[in-house]
């Protein structure tokens, strides 16, 4: 049965984008229904951030749409979403606060009022193994803390749907297992997943779904097994192969 609170399914529709006289984004389409982690791949400047930050609403398409729940969009509707997804960055912001500090200050500038906001932080804390840096300072944490921290940040929003970009890239393979495992962990509890990656060796970890972009352009949308096995385009097999360069 449909979720009628739902925000999804996440539709993008046509959209292209378009910076510093260049057309960075091809006219993309696709469909990101609820559950499961899509990740999007390809190589360096294949269009994969801007194709995220557009999804969140950080930009705005150049032409074409995103429609949340395939409700018409408009600025209203938007607005009222937006509480409901949320991104994680590939070099977190920290806010020169304490680590607690900073997952209550996100959930005070989503809304969330004081009972709450004080129980749901200390959820997070717990959770995510943070509750003993709670009052560090989080600039103080080291990446792949401050990266766990920003998906705590993110999940005490409640989010339905959670970006990431890139977010293991500036991390060493312990602290990049460690998130891995609790993506993995968060899409088992129902959260919808959609991250970007180069990485091939955790794209095939991670991904049920890959959105395959290159030069801005989507060239293919298929389930993760069968795009590994066999990928229909030239360029991703390339890709695969490691011959892709950008
Ligand atoms: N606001 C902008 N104005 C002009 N060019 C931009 C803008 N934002 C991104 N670009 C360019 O668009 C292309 C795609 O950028 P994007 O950051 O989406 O790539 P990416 O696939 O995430 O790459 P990487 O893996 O290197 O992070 C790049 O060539 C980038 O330089």
């Amino acid at each position: 049965m449909l979720d009628a609170t739902s925000i999804l399914p996440l539709t993008v529709d046509a959209v292209s984008f378009s910076g510093g006289g260049k057309q960075l984004l091809q006219p993309n389409s696709f469909v990101i229904p609820a559950g499961g982690l899509t990740v999007v791949l390809g190589p360096n400047g294949a269009g994969k951030s801007l194709t995220l930050r557009l999804c969140h609403g950080l930009l705005n398409p150049s032409r074409g749409a995103v429609r949340w729940a395939d409700a018409p969009g408009g600025q209203h509707a938007a607005r009222r979403q937006a509480k409901r997804h949320a991104m994680v960055f590939q070099k977190p912001i920290m806010l020169r606060r304490s680590v607690e500090a900073n997952i209550a200050h996100a959930l005070a500038a989503s809304g969330t009022a004081g009972t709450e906001r004080k129980a749901r932080t200390q959820q997070a804390l717990a959770r995510f193994g943070l509750a003993e840096r709670a009052a560090q300072p989080a600039r103080l944490l080291s990446g792949g803390e401050q990266q766990r921290l920003a998906i705590a940040r993110a999940w005490a929003l409640r989010p339905e749907l959670l970006f990431l970009d890139e977010p293991t890239s500036q991390l060493d393979p312990a602290a990049t297992r460690q998130i891995e495992e609790l993506l993995t962990v968060l899409v088992a509890e129902g959260i919808t997943v959609m991250m970007s990656t180069h990485d091939l060796g955790q794209a095939r970890r991670l991904a049920d779904r890959v959105l395959f972009l290159h030069r801005g352009r989507l060239v293919e949308d298929a389930a993760a097994a069968s795009f590994f096995a066999g990928p229909q385009s030239a360029e991703a097999r390339a890709f695969l192969a490691g011959e892709l360069l950008w």
